[in-house]
């Protein structure tokens, strides 16, 4: 049979790598199932002149999704995530990234996660499903 893939962590995350000249370079903060970041995104993340890319707002809920199942020891990979865009995101905002992860079955970890901007307004919220890879190694 063949060996599976390890999930390897070069610092190269397009979210979150801090090596990666062209990431977000978001900075998440977990514990106990649950993650948060703080961040501002400028125009070159945006679709429409002034608003924010839908898709970079997916990748950001996606990654606290992943940091929320990282804070129960395991390393993921997203199976599915459903994404609800509530308001346009404008470029220059400071927004509030949070996430909160339980282990539902064996393999699957459920999450959901959110962002608001300064005023507690929700601007886009997820809910995605994890498959744990790999138990994180404590060292
Ligand atoms: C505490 C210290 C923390 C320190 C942290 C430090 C540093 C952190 C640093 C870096 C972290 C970096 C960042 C995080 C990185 C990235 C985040 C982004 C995440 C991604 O960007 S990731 C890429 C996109 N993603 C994929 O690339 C997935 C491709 N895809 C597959 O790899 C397969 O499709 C897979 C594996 C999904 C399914 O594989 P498969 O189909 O072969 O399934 P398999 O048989 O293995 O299933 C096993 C069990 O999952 C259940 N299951 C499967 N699918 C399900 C579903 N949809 N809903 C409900 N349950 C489901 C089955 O029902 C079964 O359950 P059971 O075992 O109970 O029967």
């Amino acid at each position: 049979m063949e060996k599976e893939e390890t999930l390897r962590i070069d610092n190269y995350c397009f979210v979150c790598g801090k090596e990666n000249p062209k990431g977000l370079k978001a900075k998440f903060i977990s514990s106990n199932g649950k993650a948060k970041a703080e961040m501002i995104l400028y125009k070159e993340y945006q679709g429409y002149s002034g608003i924010i890319h839908g898709g970079i707002i997916a990748a950001l809920l996606d990654e606290a999704c992943a940091y929320a199942g990282i804070s129960l020891g395991y390393y993921t990979v997203t199976a599915e995530i459903k994404i609800r865009y509530r308001k346009t995101l404008k470029v220059g905002e400071k927004i509030i990234i949070e996430a909160f992860a339980e282990q539902i079955k064996s393999k699957l970890i459920q999450a959901k996660a959110q962002i608001k901007d300064s005023k507690d307004t929700i601007i886009a919220e997820a809910e995605g499903k994890l498959i744990i890879k790999e138990k994180i190694e404590k060292s």
